[in-house]
């Protein structure tokens, strides 16, 4: 199998390429056409829309995995276009070449299309409503995508953090080594979920084949707030020798932390479609977090 994996460089993307390497040749692409180990790949802008029928005549893969993605949430109420270039109209003429050629596309979508409203864990079909740029252009790319016809997968993942890249675990040990004391909200619930977990079920999914195009929702079990998260960090952290001493995290509410974009105060999704169809077992967020944080002890 020959795949083309778009975005080699953010925490999912980097992620990918250990994962899908047993699968078959693997086509990195990145933006500076460098891997952040300094090593030349394919270079290449989702947001430069005629670039992306070139591409994939050239490379000619079997699947598309697109781990590429404008994720500033608070910047993208500022920078809208380049949110939605990204998010919606680059990934819906990728997926139009893409059906052209009948080659398949994975896809990476968000619990900010939903407005936290809800009460249950959200499935794939309940209503989205997105609070902000860009759950909104999240949300563009997913209709694109499925109006293209292309045969896709669309994995709505959450909170998504590892040892490598920009997400909520490294600024916490970053600032935890830093501060004695933290402010973190504990009125926003989700689901925290380790990119090396998608990764690895964006692999077993492959491996299976696309036998109906859809969404699946993709996080690991369990729920909890920023702030219980924070507090399952610092535990970790300091058990396993990473940190010398844990600071105290306050609770304190969203209203106490102004952002520019408005946060979903419940995303947890429900996972049972993706679980039953692939016969995949998901980790408790949890013992996910105690994993990722073993492999740095
Ligand atoms: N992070 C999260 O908490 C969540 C992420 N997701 C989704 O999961 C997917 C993967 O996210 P994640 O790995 O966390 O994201 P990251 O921000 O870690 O990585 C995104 C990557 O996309 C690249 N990129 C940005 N703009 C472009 C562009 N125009 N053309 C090509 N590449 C571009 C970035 O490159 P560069 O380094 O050059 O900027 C970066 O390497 C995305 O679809 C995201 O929306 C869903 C839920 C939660
Ligand atoms: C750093 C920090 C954040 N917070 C709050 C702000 C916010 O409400 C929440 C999360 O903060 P962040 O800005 O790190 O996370 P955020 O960028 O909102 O994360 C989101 O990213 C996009 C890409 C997604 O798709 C989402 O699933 C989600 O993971 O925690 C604190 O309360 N205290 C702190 O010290």
């Amino acid at each position: 199998m020959k795949l083309l994996l778009l975005g080699a460089n953010g925490q999912v993307g980097h992620e990918l390429r250990r994962s899908l390497a047993p699968l078959g040749e693997v086509v990195a692409t990145t933006r500076s056409g460098l891997l952040d180990e300094g090593i030349a790949c394919e270079r290449f802008d989702l947001a430069d829309l005629d670039a992306i029928g070139h591409l994939i005549e050239r490379v000619h893969p079997d699947v598309v995995v697109n781990a590429a993605a404008y994720t500033a949430v608070d910047k993208a109420e500022d920078e809208a276009v380049a949110a939605f270039l990204t998010n919606a109209q680059g990934p819906g003429r990728l997926a139009e070449a893409c059906a052209a050629r009948g080659i398949d596309l994975v896809h990476y979508s968000t619990d900010y299309v939903f407005d936290g409203q809800g009460t249950r864990p959200y499935r794939e079909d309940d209503p989205t409503a997105p609070l902000g740029v860009y759950g909104e252009s999240k949300l563009a790319g997913e209709q694109a995508i499925v109006a293209s016809g292309v045969r896709h997968l669309i994995l709505r993942t959450a909170w998504v953090y590892g040892l490598y890249g920009q997400n909520f675990l490294r600024t916490m040990l970053r600032v935890g080594a830093e501060r004695d004391e933290l402010r973190v909200v504990a009125d926003q619930r989700g689901c925290p979920t380790p990119a090396w977990l998608i990764a690895d079920v964006t692999a077993k999914v492959l491996q299976q084949g696309i036998a109906t195009p859809g969404v699946r929702h993709l996080v690991t079990a369990g729920e909890t707030s920023w702030h219980g998260f924070a507090e399952a960090i610092f535990d970790e952290a300091v058990a396993n020798g990473a940190l010398t001493r844990r600071p105290v995290v306050h609770a304190i509410t969203t209203a106490d932390y102004p952002t520019r974009a408005q946060r979903p105060a419940y995303s947890v999704l429900d996972c049972r479609r993706l679980c039953d169809e692939f016969a995949i077992s998901l980790p408790d967020w949890r013992s996910a977090l105690s994993a990722t944080l073993a492999g740095q002890a």
